[in-house]
């Protein structure tokens, strides 16, 4: 049975708490008294469905069933994970709080996305303090891993390590912030420079478009891989940190920055800068950004993922977590049905992997096939020891047939049918299904080859008698439609 979360408060992060879990296969329970909070949490939702499947290269689960509850009981019945995330008022929150605990499961974790709150604060007065946790995500939640985990005195280890393993089993990186603080590390961070950010428009020395062209053409590319300090290592040359300290170290000391000291938000300031931010990107919808910034960040983690480094690794220990629970880990030659054509990719389309058409671009129909490939080698026992060994299969051939289009975040499985199986010759047919619906084939011939001459060689005999048992097993097959087709309209 699914488990069940509540979401309270639906707005921006509300919304984006409540496409995290349902996609990672949750039952979500939303309380909002806002009666637009579900066309809101919809169109949030359909931004989620289109770039954060397509983040894993794994199948996610299936999504969960959502609901709306005008009963606060309603909401928190059954659920053992709670995120509050009311506007950042601390009497309203310590109301929510009381309204909350007297009706919930004492079990369940009450996690707050408070951005600047202290959780001993959020604690004080309540019934159970233990039960509250800050759980500080940043926004897109439901792409972004980052969310700030902080406890207080109240909280025991246990209480924090549990709600620690939810956020990672939900794709996310859980920083134990150690000791609370007014606005944990990130909005610190953030705020320090937001706040010489709004200096320079106050004082005329740039636009707020010239200050984003700062940030996204220069150290904010730096900083989504490598962060502040590891980035200021490397530009302290071979000498490393200490070179860089004594070379910028008195520059704090000299007045760069406005430090602390806050603009007063006059009128004419708050006019002054959302009048340029209108001029910046106002030709844009709020949703129109939202999607363009997913875009970006997809492939941004994407990208990182491919190196195993900073948010990209959290997505491929997800990816792991994900293929280590279904049937497309590991060698199971034993425990596969071969008597059917057998599912070799199971996976969402990636919005990187869409094009100008807006649909998925003819290469990944190849890789997806050359996956589907790479586990039906394995499934035979053409594993990454086999290959290790010396042996390996080269693709001679292809022929893909498009039959219908797959757009970002669809779901899609190739199932793999073995047309023969004999000697050095390996011959596939991958149908790609969305759903029940075939929406492209891949014929392929691969050739077994001796990975020392580069040349045709004798497959192993445990592969030899693996092609031969699917092939008598798959022998009373309809033989699949499009088998041997050419270019060309059929006659
Ligand atoms: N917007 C941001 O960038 C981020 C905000 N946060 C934090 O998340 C929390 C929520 O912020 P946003 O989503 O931006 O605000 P928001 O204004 O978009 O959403 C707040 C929602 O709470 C609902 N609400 C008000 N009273 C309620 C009640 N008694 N019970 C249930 N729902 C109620 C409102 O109808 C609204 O839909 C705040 O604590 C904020 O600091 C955290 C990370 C980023
Ligand atoms: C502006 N903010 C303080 C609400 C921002 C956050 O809390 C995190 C984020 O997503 O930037």
């Amino acid at each position: 049975m699914a488990q069940v979360a509540s979401i309270i408060g639906g707005g921006v992060i509300g919304g984006g708490w409540a496409a995290r879990f349902l996609l990672s296969g949750w039952d979500v329970q939303v309380f909002d008294p806002d009666p637009e909070a579900e066309r809101k949490i919809g169109e949030v939702l359909a931004n989620a469905r289109r770039s954060l499947p397509g983040l894993s290269d794994v199948a996610l689960p299936d999504e969960g069933r959502l609901s709306f509850h005008s009963d606060l009981a309603e909401a928190l019945k059954g659920a053992s994970w709670i995120q509050e995330s009311v506007p950042e008022r601390l009497e309203l929150k310590h109301k929510v709080f009381a309204d909350i605990q007297a009706l919930c499961d004492p079990a369940a974790v009450i996690g707050s996305s408070t951005s600047g709150l202290k959780p001993s604060e959020l604690q004080q007065g309540v019934a159970r303090p233990e039960q509250i946790v800050v759980t500080h995500p940043f926004n897109p939640v439901y792409l972004l891993p980052l969310v700030e985990l902080v406890g207080s005195a109240a909280n025991t280890p246990e209480r924090m390590a549990g709600a620690k393993s939810t956020l990672e089993r939900l794709g996310m990186f859980p920083l134990h912030v150690r000791k609370e603080i007014d606005a944990h590390i990130a909005d610190r961070l953030l705020e320090a420079v937001w706040r010489e950010a709004l200096w320079l428009v106050k004082d005329d020395v740039a636009t707020t478009e010239e200050i984003d062209e700062a940030i996204r053409m220069g150290f904010g590319l730096r900083w989504a891989q490598m962060g502040l300090f590891d980035t200021y290592r490397v530009a302290g040359g071979e000498a490393g940190m200490k070179h860089f300290m004594a070379q910028f170290g008195p520059c704090l000391q000299s007045p760069w920055t406005k430090l602390t000291d806050v603009p007063e938000f006059t009128d004419e300031l708050v006019d002054l800068i959302a009048g340029q931010s209108d001029a910046q990107s106002g030709h844009m919808s709020i949703r129109e950004m939202e999607r363009q910034r997913d875009d970006n960040l997809v492939g941004i983690l994407r990208a990182l993922k491919a190196q195993g480094w900073g948010a990209g690794a959290v997505l491929g220990a997800q990816d792991a977590r994900l293929k280590a629970g279904s049937d497309l880990a590991g060698y199971a030659e034993e425990m596969v049905d071969v008597s059917r054509p057998i599912v070799t990719v199971r996976r969402a389309v990636p919005l990187d992997w869409t094009d100008y058409n807006g649909h998925m671009n003819e290469s990944r129909y190849l890789q997806s096939f050359c996956d589907a490939s790479d586990r039906f080698m394995e499934l035979v026992g053409c594993d990454a020891d086999y290959i290790a060994s010396g042996g390996s299969y080269f693709t001679a051939e292809t022929h893909i047939r498009h039959l219908a289009e797959a757009l970002a975040g669809d779901r899609i499985e190739v199932r793999t049918h073995l047309l023969m199986g004999e000697g050095k010759k390996m011959h596939l047919l991958h149908t790609m299904y969305r759903g029940e619906e075939p929406v492209a084939t891949g014929e392929h011939m691969l050739i077994h080859v001796s990975l020392e001459t580069r040349r045709p060689s004798a497959p192993s005999a445990r592969i030899e008698a693996n092609m031969a048992r699917i092939t008598a097993a798959q022998a009373e097959l309809p033989r699949p439609e499009g088998v041997g087709r050419y270019i060309g309209a059929p006659r």
